[in-house]
């Protein structure tokens, strides 16, 4: 039989709570406090829903038995969930069997059966949070990528410091937690491609307290990277045993210079060692910062006593895991990895107290009063930054970033799942004559703290196209500059695809100018590297032909026969023909057998989304316009790799001038003033059908997901995952 489910965790933890008061509401203790979580929840229950909440019942009631030390009785539930829970089941199913963990080990903890120094081992693991990130790497980033929620923090937020940097010459930016650097990409791109003033020099301090390898590691690809854009460029590490010993001496600062500071959830780390946190904020400030980004873990466990706490953390985790549900399959191993540290993490929040509670996270009202009492002033996130966060978590898979929420507490941005908060996003602005030192206290101690929420909805507020990112590029390709003069009277006008290279200007440079290419260019590239590009391009370019027959069907649909679009189309698609053709010769001369290539995970991303984009769904001019695209950053890429100043190796010419020779370019123009056409219609049409608003949304938004799938299918080349 199908089953399905119509609750998630957080119905089940509610309806679990809501029959639990049932049951013991003629009982000896006050259990009105627990009605705070009930809230509403759905009528109708599938089979599964109920199994689910019998589940989170035998959970409930192994808490509050642990809680009012009735262990035999505990004990008796705790076996219920131990049987019925797994961590390989449904969310609900891993939420309990982490959380049932969890009492367990809080069971033996108050029973005597262990001690906390015998507690598992792996906690000391979370003292270093630095070390754990690089165990788990690829599991990390593989759920960072597809967890929207982390995507839309990373982009608000550098859009944020790119706004207060903008007017600077020299920029330095102190990262507290470099990890792989991805982040000051988006930087350097905006900095790189910035007209005025341009930037003289841009420094990035990482600080760290272990890992010097890596993030060294991080500096030279940052380093690489820079030089790829021709960005003068200075990587710097700081490197304390403790970051209680950090001080503004340590950093190279400047006359002149601009500073930035970037801390992504890594203040938490020392909510338990309130005087480090204290002395770190006021060396951050020393350094007279114009702006400081922050993205923390939306959560509150740091004062609460176990009742409270062990329902704060498990709406929390229940977010998490329904989010991984949603957006990564039940086997996927890097899921499983990043599962087990969360595991790892609820054990040492519900069975520990005091000194030996290492996890620890406080919501945004508890650090807004807390750098308040430095003087820091909450500054609001801009339109644009808003736009990004809207904009990247749009652009995933299967419209699962529909569900990624956000809601404005005070100037910050609170980014849920379904609604339920997740991370928070804030921005400040260091006062150096202000601040009440001594008022920390009241955010470690108990005390009321002023919450304001503003219910809001940046959909309303954010037109698609009518937000200027500050940042500007060259929106001319290098075909068009080549190509001045011949076509002219095509090129003065500047239709809506120019107007979005602009605005998306980071990513159109991040798929055009990729490590990948660059290294074609400078004649440094590996050979395995491009092997490796060639079969699986064979696969993409075969599965790529349905696409264009699509875009043709499409084009004698729905457009006017009198532009010639057809021609153009099918000119396309004959040559693809010949592409076939001569992959398999190529594969041949560097003995790349193709019948043995089976297509990567990039690869058959982006096949779905060329899926997706022969759907009836997708109209004409959506699908022209990513046809565009996709063709216009091969031709871009290669094109790049043929330029005077190019260094490319003789035997990968015939290959850059396959979709860098001229005659490409022209076709790209020509796919290009179709696709302008089609949209300057829709914009007509946007001011009184409804409709057509969607079809340049949905343009704009297919424009961006190719970039986004070339970036990858580029990564992947390069042997990333
Ligand atoms: C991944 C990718 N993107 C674009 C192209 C260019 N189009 C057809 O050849 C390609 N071959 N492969």
């Amino acid at each position: 039989m199908a089953t399905f489910r119509t609750l998630s965790t957080g119905d089940v933890i509610r309806v679990a709570i809501a029959r639990y008061l049932k049951f013991y509401s003629h009982g000896f203790v006050d259990l009105s406090w627990l009605n705070r979580f009930c809230g509403s929840v759905p009528g109708n229950f599938s089979e599964e829903d109920v199994k689910d909440v019998e589940l989170m019942y035998c959970l409930l009631v192994s808490a509050e038995k642990i809680g009012s030390l009735q262990f035999d009785s505990a004990s008796t539930f705790l076996n219920q969930c131990e049987k019925f829970s797994s961590k390989y089941g449904s969310s609900v199913q891993r939420i309990v069997h982490y959380f049932t963990e969890a009492l367990r080990e809080k069971f033996d903890l108050e029973t005597g059966r262990i001690t906390s120094k015998g507690a598992k081992g792996e906690e000391n693991m979370l003292l270093y949070p630095e070390v754990m990130v690089v165990n788990l790497k690829p599991a990390l980033l593989a759920c960072f990528l597809e967890l929207p929620f982390y995507q839309a923090t990373r982009f608000a937020g550098m859009q944020a410091i790119i706004e207060s940097v903008a007017a600077a010459k020299r920029v330095h930016l102190i990262d507290l937690e470099i990890r792989s650097g991805a982040q000051c990409m988006l930087l350097m791109q905006a900095l790189a491609t910035q007209h005025e003033p341009q930037v003289e020099l841009l420094t990035i301090t990482a600080v760290g307290t272990t890992l010097r390898h890596e993030i060294e590691e991080t500096g030279k690809t940052l380093a690489y990277f820079a030089k790829t854009l021709n960005l003068p460029f200075s990587f710097k590490v700081v490197m304390v045993t403790s970051l209680k010993d950090l001080n503004e001496n340590l950093f190279e600062l400047h006359k002149g210079e601009v500073v930035a500071i970037h801390s992504s959830i890594t203040l938490h780390h020392m909510i338990r060692l309130p005087n480090c946190l204290e002395s770190v904020i006021r060396v951050l400030k020393n350094t007279n910062p114009q702006v400081m980004v922050v993205t923390e873990i939306e959560a509150n466990d740091n004062l609460l006593s176990f009742e409270d706490r062990f329902f704060e953390v498990l709406f929390y985790y229940s977010t998490f895991f329904d989010c991984m549900e949603d957006c990564m399959s039940r086997s996927d191993q890097n899921r499983m990895m990043v599962e087990e540290l969360l595991g790892q993490a609820i054990r040492n929040i519900i069975a520990n107290e005091g000194e030996e509670r290492i996890v620890r996270h406080m919501k945004i009202d508890a650090w807004r009063a807390f750098f308040s009492s430095f003087g820091l002033v909450e500054t609001e996130l801009s339109m644009s930054s808003l736009y990004q966060a809207e904009l990247v978590v749009k652009n995933f898979a299967c419209g699962k970033g529909k569900y990624c929420t956000f809601e404005k507490n005070g100037e910050s941005l609170i980014v849920g799942w379904k609604g339920s908060p997740h991370l928070s996003l804030s921005v400040w602005k260091f006062h150096q004559d202000k601040g009440r030192e001594g008022f920390i206290h009241h955010v470690f101690g108990p005390g009321p703290l002023s919450v304001y929420k503003v219910s809001w909805d940046p959909l309303s507020t954010l037109k698609l196209g009518s937000v200027s990112v500050p940042v500007s590029v060259s929106r001319r390709s290098t075909a068009e500059k080549k190509m001045e003069g011949k076509t002219r009277e095509d090129l003065e006008k500047s239709g809506m695809i120019d107007t979005w290279l602009g605005k998306h200007s980071l990513l159109y440079t991040g798929a055009t100018r990729h490590p990948f290419i660059l290294s074609i260019r400078d004649g440094t590239v590996d050979l395995s590297s491009f092997k490796t590009w060639l079969g699986q391009d064979y696969l993409f370019v075969r599965e790529f032909a349905p696409f264009v027959a699509s875009v043709l069907v499409k084009a004698w649909k729905e457009s006017d026969d009198s532009y010639g679009d057809r021609e153009v189309i099918l000119g396309g698609l004959a040559s693809l023909n010949d592409e076939v053709e001569w992959f398999k010769r190529e594969a041949s001369k560097w003995g790349v057998q193709l019948s043995s290539i089976s297509p990567q995970k990039a690869n058959e991303n982006y096949c779905r989304f060329l899926e997706y984009l022969m759907s009836p769904e997708v109209g004409y001019t959506v699908a022209i316009t990513a046809f565009w695209a996709i063709e216009a950053v091969y031709q871009e890429s290669f094109a790049h790799c043929l330029d005077d100043g190019a260094n490319t190796p003789r035997e990968l010419r015939e290959t850059c001038q396959r979709w860098g020779n001229d005659g490409f370019g022209q076709y790209c123009l020509s796919l290009k003033k179709i696709a302008n056409r089609r949209l300057e219609k829709a914009s007509e049409d946007a001011r009184l059908v409804d409709a057509s608003k969607e079809v340049l949304n949905k343009a704009e938004v297919a424009l961006i997901r190719v970039m986004e799938h070339e970036v990858e299918f580029w990564n992947m080349s390069r042997g990333g995952s």
